[in-house]
């Protein structure tokens, strides 16, 4: 199977380097002079710097070449994501379209699947999510990742052609769960960022992370989703990862917050866009996220910390 990426940001990169183990693999990017950049010093010095190329990685601006592959995976930020695929839609028609990104769009509240499934009806939509830093995966270090399908055969097909010896797949056909997951993880993390940067210490940080994911399960049982995904790879395990480490940038964003310190904005934080998306979600379906709803106003600079902080221990007493 000839597999491409499509998206050569951090992850883009490290997929595509962690994948050639299997194959070669094309490496598309959007942009010319980066392609050729990339392609002359066999590294991606811009997002994932200090990567060798393995030889079978071709990397290109092409999307001629992209789309000479059958199974195309797609590490675009999930907020550009729907415009991509309606732009592209024709060349995509029934390929194998593998969602790598984590968020919730803003502007339609779809998951990177349905987006898929919205543009390019014919193509088989899955989802590749799970507890993964795009250095840990380019270093071939151990790493297990969910593959949300919801045909069974295809799904699997796609568990055995995208696992490595050290990347290992588990096989789902909850593909809302595995959406939901990825993208509300990086939401609670923004908060458990402001958290720790704000000084609340680590006691309130693990508050967050456990009715964190109550609100994830919360939203996750409103839309569908099996609630075991939730307390999977998808969801616990890169809610675990992102909200208790420097190395993931939505924790990061959260922590910018908390101690009042400047963010590069041009950093990709898939949390700040998603916690809109979700509050709007929440309010459809008559949901209480207050987390959720906290980290979009603390996001769009609209409360501070401690007013965040005051609104969400101000709530009435209840059962755990
Ligand atoms: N970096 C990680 O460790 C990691 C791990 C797992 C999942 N992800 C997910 O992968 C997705 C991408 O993140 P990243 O880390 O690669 O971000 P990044 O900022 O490193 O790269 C984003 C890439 O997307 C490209 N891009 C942006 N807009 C585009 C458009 N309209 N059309 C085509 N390409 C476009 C950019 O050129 C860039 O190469 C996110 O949803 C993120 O949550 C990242
Ligand atoms: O750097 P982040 O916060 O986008 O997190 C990266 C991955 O999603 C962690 O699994």
């Amino acid at each position: 199977m000839r597999i491409a990426v499509a998206g050569a940001g951090a992850f883009g990169t490290g997929l595509a380097i962690s994948l050639a183990a299997n194959g070669p693999v094309t490496l598309w990017a959007r942009d010319q002079d980066a392609a050729m950049e990339m392609s002359k010093s066999r590294e991606n010095s811009r997002r994932l710097a200090g990567h060798a190329f393995p030889e079978n990685v071709h990397v290109t601006s092409d999307l001629g070449t992209l789309f000479e592959a059958e199974t195309i995976l797609l590490a675009i930020p999930a907020q550009k994501l729907g415009n991509w695929l309606k732009e592209n839609a024709n060349n995509l028609a029934e390929k194998r379209l593998v969602a790598c990104c984590k968020g919730i769009d803003q502007s339609t509240l779809r998951g990177p699947v349905a987006q898929i499934e919205a543009h390019v009806p014919t193509a088989i939509g899955a989802m590749l999510t799970g507890p993964s830093f795009a250095a840990d995966i380019a270093n071939h270090l151990p790493t297990a990742l969910t593959l949300a399908c919801k045909d069974a055969d295809e799904g699997a097909y796609l568990q055995a052609c995208l696992s490595t010896p050290t990347l290992r797949l588990y096989l789902s056909q909850d593909v809302i769960g595995a959406e939901l997951g990825g993208a509300l993880k990086n939401v609670i993390a923004i908060a458990c960022g402001v958290c720790m940067g704000a000084g609340f210490g680590e006691s309130a940080r693990a508050a967050v992370i456990t009715r964190g994911f109550a609100e994830m399960r919360r939203i996750g049982k409103a839309l569908g989703a099996d609630p075991e995904t939730l307390t999977g790879l998808s969801g616990f395990g890169d809610l675990a990862l992102t909200c208790t480490s420097d190395a993931s940038r939505n924790y990061r964003f959260g922590q910018s917050i908390g101690a009042a310190e400047s963010f590069d904005t041009s950093t990709t934080v898939e949390g700040a866009a998603t916690a809109v998306s979700v509050s709007n979600l929440a309010e459809k379906h008559n949901l209480d996220l207050p987390i959720c709803r906290v980290v979009a106003d603390l996001s769009a600079g609209k409360i501070d910390p401690e007013t965040a902080l005051a609104t969400l221990l101000a709530r009435p007493l209840r059962k755990e």
